[in-house]
């Protein structure tokens, strides 16, 4: 059986585990992610000895993941503590001789999606992530889309709602979508974490409206044929019919495909992977480098 190393590198914690062709996870440990040298020395050492065929890691970012550029595999510009200018592919390649899949978590998540998930058979979809941050990854003719560096859809600017005077939180751009809709924004514009707002709290229809409005244009840039909501905040039930409610009163008619007209609520849908999108995102990076090598 063929065993894949999967990594989840996010900003909180690190997730490793090994997962099977099938995209099931047989094995898997999470541990904070502090020091750079530190927690990927637990990542090797959790794969020592394990005979991994290839390892994949779905890594928050910025990443560099041009091949031929000198700091390819490295966390780029990231404003956590230490970890700026790492070579967080390096570090593995130097102890593993496996085939290795490298890109960004939400791209990763948007790739396990596509082969064993919600857009499984499709040639398309976008991956949001709700929780600290935002990010958005994109999967488009059946493959990730990179280009001059990798999509980074959390940080675009969207119209403000009507009712909305938060001045917005993301140190680059203050009220980008990140800085608007992010669990920390939900928190610093009601005073009270996501978790401990009711359902029928105001913050809600806020949050729909920029997810939404953001999915609308990501409808229209991207032609998507799937659309898959993860992260913390979006363990909020209720948001997907405003969300989805949010994306038609957008689109107002223009798109008149059948996913959206008449089967919104099966177009716009929670991970199919659950809460191991992430891990499984990342050892679907290892499957296909692993496909790459043999041909
Ligand atoms: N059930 C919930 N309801 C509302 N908000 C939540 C819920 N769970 C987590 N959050 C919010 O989501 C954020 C944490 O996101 P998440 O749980 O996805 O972890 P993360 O991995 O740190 O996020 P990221 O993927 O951005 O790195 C926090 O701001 C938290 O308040
Ligand atoms: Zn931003």
């Amino acid at each position: 059986m063929t065993r894949i190393g999967a990594i989840e590198a996010g900003g909180t914690k690190f997730v490793c585990g090994i997962g099977s062709e099938r995209g099931e996870i047989e094995d898997r440990i999470s541990f904070p992610t502090e020091g750079p040298e530190r927690t990927i020395g637990q990542a090797i050492a959790y794969f020592k000895g394990k005979g991994v065929d290839a390892i994949g890691i779905g890594s928050f970012g910025p990443i560099d993941i041009r091949p031929g550029s000198p700091t390819y595999g490295y966390v780029t510009t990231t404003p956590k503590p230490g970890w700026s200018n790492v070579d967080l592919l390096g570090a593995l390649r130097r102890e593993f001789g496996v085939p290795m899949g490298w890109d960004t978590d939400v791209n990763a998540a948007a790739l396990g999606e596509a082969t064993w998930g919600a857009a499984r058979g499709l040639s398309s979809c976008l991956y949001y992530t709700v929780g600290t941050g935002i990010g958005i990854g994109v999967y488009a003719e059946g493959r990730l889309v990179h280009g001059l560096v990798h999509p980074e859809g959390g940080h675009t600017l969207p119209r403000r709602h009507p009712d909305d005077a938060f001045a917005g939180r993301c140190p680059y751009h203050g009220d980008c979508l990140e800085g608007m809709a992010a669990g920390p924004a939900i928190e610093a514009r009601w005073g009270a974490k996501g978790h401990g707002l009711p359902a029928e709290h105001p913050a809600w229809a806020i949050e729909a409206f920029y997810l939404g409005q953001s999915i609308a244009g990501a409808v229209l840039l991207n032609s998507p044929e799937k659309v898959i909501l993860g992260g913390g905040v979006m363990q909020q039930a209720q948001l997907f019919p405003l969300i989805r409610a949010e994306v038609k009163r957008n689109l107002n008619g223009y798109v008149s495909s059948r996913e959206i007209v008449e089967d919104i609520d099966g177009y716009i849908v929670p991970p199919g992977l659950g809460q191991q999108a992430g891990l499984c995102g990342a050892a679907a990076l290892g499957l296909a480098a692993l496909r790459g090598a043999v041909g």
